[in-house]
């Protein structure tokens, strides 16, 4: 990975240093939107056809139903079992302190005002299945919308090369209670989540992270249609901020996690220690080399960099400009800097805190914002699936008390039937 230092960065090669993938977006959104254009007009038909050209999948179905799905999870090691139970366990608590109930306030005399949650009825799901699957996404969405109450849950998953879903999402479907995954993948299945086709209905919001066309079928839905999305949540990213006391060898252990994920996900080291990031930058090609996927993170190593800082402070500074979807503090002084973090979807804080962790098991959501999208978005929280809808009852002593003031309101706005909206009260009430 090529070093920058700090000091050397003029303001525009910090701005160029923290672009992800720009280049590649025009194409992408031509190609997406030819997609979902099929899909509206084709419906299931463009769904079966895309599984043949990007999944190499025939596909009679596009779903497996309950039978399928127990005799898919009937697969599976009781071992992994286990482990997707403890994951489901601390993801479970953790999305349910997230459960808040708003107090009711007086805001003057007899004027009482309040929020009262529901969830979003329709929901849709994507969980990924191009380079890998992941049940931990299935746990991560599905357990946030289960507590919400959601209605339906539609879900979606890539077809794998024998038209089924793996025994490990269908165990997740289990656990979940969900008894039908649409075998759909990429731009085309957020379309038909959108839109609507003859087998995926339409719904109110779409979830789940993706590749660059998932991403960008979600951006493009998202104003073309009446259906929400919870954020940009593409290629996997990380930033490492790494002092004197880090250890190389889980650094360089960390970058590679992310790395791993696709040939278009970033890696960045930030460093104060020259020492820490040679001894990182040697442990990253002794471990690159064992890795299965080692040509995809090498790939994802390209694309990556490491920059030199001052210390900690410094390290913030450009930490919050590039905004990381996982940040890691890897350091034993990791109390003394998290107040200056102000953009970052996850915080995985101190040398003996994986990233993977949060991926998997600690409790945590792992869909976060990417692309600096974090500087304004949160990741995906039991928030995240439901509305929060405001209420407000007036009495009699609150219109007497605060019609006058909505009356000069409506007045100095020229709205006269707002302003007889009060008017019209305040003189059925008797003195
Ligand atoms: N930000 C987050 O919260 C988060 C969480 C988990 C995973 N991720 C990211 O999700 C991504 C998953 O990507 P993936 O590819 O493995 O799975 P994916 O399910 O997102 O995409 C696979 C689908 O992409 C489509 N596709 C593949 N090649 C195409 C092409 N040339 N043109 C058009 N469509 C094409 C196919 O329909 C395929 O089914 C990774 O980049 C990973 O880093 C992000
Ligand atoms: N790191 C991913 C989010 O960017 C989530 C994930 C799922 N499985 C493994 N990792
Ligand atoms: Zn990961």
């Amino acid at each position: 990975m090529k070093t920058y230092n700090y000091k050397d960065l003029s303001k525009a090669d910090i701005q160029k240093l923290i672009q992800r993938n720009a280049d590649a977006a025009n194409t992408i959104r031509e190609k997406v939107e030819q997609i979902i254009a099929d899909v509206r007009i084709s419906g299931d038909e463009a769904l079966k056809s895309y599984a043949q050209k990007f999944d190499q999948v025939s596909l009679n179905s596009l779903f497996i139903g309950k039978e399928e799905i127990t005799k898919q999870a009937n697969t599976i090691s009781a071992e992994v079992k286990d482990a997707i139970k403890v994951a489901y366990a601390n993801i479970k608590k953790f999305h349910e302190t997230q459960i808040h109930k708003e107090e009711k306030t007086e805001t003057t005399t007899g004027v009482s005002c309040w929020r009262e949650v529901r969830a979003i009825e329709r929901v849709g799901l994507y969980i990924p299945g191009g380079t890998a699957v992941l049940p931990s996404t299935f746990l991560m969405l599905g357990i946030p919308a289960k507590i919400a109450g959601c209605k339906e849950i539609v879900v979606c998953s890539p077809p794998q090369k024998d038209g089924n879903v793996n025994g490990y999402l269908a165990f997740v479907a289990e656990l979940l209670g969900i008894e039908k995954i649409y075998l759909a993948g990429g731009a085309q299945a957020v379309a038909a989540m959108a839109y609507g086709t003859e087998s995926i209905p339409k719904v109110d919001k779409i979830f789940g992270p993706g590749n660059q066309y998932v991403t960008m079928a979600k951006t493009l839905v998202q104003s073309t249609t009446n259906t929400a999305i919870d954020m940009p949540a593409g290629p996997s990213e990380v930033l490492v901020i790494a002092d004197e006391t880090a250890n190389p060898v889980f650094v360089a252990a960390d970058l590679l996690a992310q790395a791993e994920h696709g040939i278009d996900s970033q890696v960045v080291l930030v460093g104060s220690s020259l020492r820490i990031i040679e001894e990182t930058q040697t442990e990253l090609q002794k471990q690159l080399v064992v890795l299965p996927r080692k040509d995809i993170a090498a790939k994802a190593l390209e694309n990556s960099y490491v920059v030199l800082v001052d210390d900690l402070n410094q390290a913030m500074t450009f930490s919050n400009e590039y905004a990381p979807e996982h940040l890691i503090l890897a350091t034993d002084n990791w109390q003394q800097i998290t107040d200056k973090i102000i953009n970052a979807g996850s915080v995985f804080a101190g040398n003996l805190t994986p990233e993977s962790a949060g991926d998997y098991a600690s409790g945590t959501n792992h869909t976060l914002p990417t692309s600096t999208y974090a500087r304004s978005y949160s990741g995906v929280s039991l928030d995240s699936f439901i509305k929060k809808i405001t209420f407000q009852h007036i009495s009699e002593s609150g219109i007497k008390n605060l019609g006058p003031s909505i009356e000069i309101l409506a007045e100095i706005e020229g709205l006269h039937a707002h302003k007889n909206a009060v008017s019209v009260r305040l003189a059925g009430i008797k003195e």
